[in-house]
């Protein structure tokens, strides 16, 4: 039974405690202005750079409804704490999780760990190197920026939050201590199947719109497009049941438009990636579904999914190589 003054004793440290956002990049800096603007002590911390010096950036968020949203953030690196006392965020990119969560071992303290990445299994190095308290959120949101010190932001709608490990009061502290009114999060008993759902659905925008080069809005504006990503998402099908994931394709298309229409003339971050010479997240999304179909015995399911992937990487690194 929940013991109601404990509860509300570690709500109120929990309160009190810093959230560490490690990823100083679209994501990142955009909650980490909503958080201080709401009052909440935040330290960004950059991910692909274990020790630099500390630095001040002014970041403006243009919100959807033409507000602007202002905040001073301090930027630091993982080096600056021998422990990290309260929530810690990652919005890097998934690729770096294997070595994140070696140089995070021995600093949480049992401190929660919350995911916000795209991307199918990218918990995995968190639950092998035995971290007591992890949470994945799905991102329902665009964050890109309009230059250095501007991000462009459009929320679809609330982002739910899950456990990978750990348990329910834990959880509703963090919603709790992260919760803001621009960037809302809400609390999700199936996070598993939301997954599926979001990582089927970025197979279809992340290739698609950077392979064409076009905004998110494509679906929602164009019916051979919408036709496309409906033959896709039916093509995922076989493998997430086979996962025991009980979605339907009408589900993942009603997600699909939903994004498309509430991010027209936003840019997937994939595209943001390959425009800015960065690697992409393929590897945890067409790809990573592609590799379980094979393993399964069941790849020729997944070969147009699998095709896109590889067009998109290739894109990627054909940018890198001209830069
Ligand atoms: N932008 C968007 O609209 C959306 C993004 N997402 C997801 O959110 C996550 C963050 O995306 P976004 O903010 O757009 O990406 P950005 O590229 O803007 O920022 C990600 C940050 O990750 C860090 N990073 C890069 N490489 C590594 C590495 N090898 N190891 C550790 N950290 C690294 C960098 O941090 P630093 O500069 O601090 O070193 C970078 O600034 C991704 O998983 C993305 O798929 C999901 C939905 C929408
Ligand atoms: C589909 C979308 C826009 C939703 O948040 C996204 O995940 C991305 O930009 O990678």
């Amino acid at each position: 039974m929940l013991n109601l003054a404990a509860f509300n004793h570690q709500s109120k440290a929990m309160q009190e405690q810093p959230i560490y956002i490690i990823g100083a990049g679209a994501v990142g800096k955009t909650l980490a202005v909503f958080l201080t603007l709401a009052g909440r002590q935040v330290y960004l911390l950059r991910g692909s750079v274990f020790n630099a010096p500390v630095t001040y950036e002014e970041m403006t968020i243009l919100a959807a409804d033409n507000n602007k949203y202002v905040a001073k953030l301090e930027i630091g690196c993982l080096a600056d704490f021998t422990r990290l006392g309260g929530l810690v965020v990652l919005a890097n990119k998934a690729f770096g999780n294997q070595a994140l969560s070696v140089s995070l071992r021995g600093k949480l303290n049992g401190n929660p760990l919350l995911v916000l990445q795209n991307g199918l299994n990218i918990e995995k190095a968190f639950l092998k190197q035995n971290f007591e308290h992890i949470y994945r959120c799905v991102l329902m949101l665009t964050c890109q920026f309009e230059d250095p010190h501007t991000i462009r932001y459009k929320p679809v709608r609330e982002c739910p939050v899950g456990i990978i490990r750990g348990d329910e009061e834990t959880l509703t502290r963090l919603l709790h201590k992260i919760q803001t009114l621009q960037f809302r999060f809400s609390k999700c008993d199936e996070i598993q199947s939301l997954i599926w759902k979001k990582v089927i659905a970025n197979c279809v925008f992340n290739s698609i719109c950077p392979l064409l080069h076009i905004d998110n809005g494509i679906f929602y504006r164009n019916e051979v497009a919408r036709d496309m990503a409906k033959e896709l998402i039916v093509s995922c099908m076989t493998l997430a049941h086979a996962k025991g994931i009980a979605i339907t394709p009408e589900d993942v298309f009603n997600n699909v438009m939903q994004i498309s229409q509430m991010s027209d003339g936003q840019y997937i971050s994939t595209l943001q990636d390959i425009l800015h010479h960065r690697p992409t997240e393929m590897d945890a999304l067409n790809i990573e579904l592609a590799r379980l179909a094979d393993e399964i015995g069941i790849g020729a399911t997944m070969k147009e999914i699998a095709l896109l992937g590889r067009l998109t990487k290739l894109k990627a690194a054909i940018n890198l190589k001209n830069m």
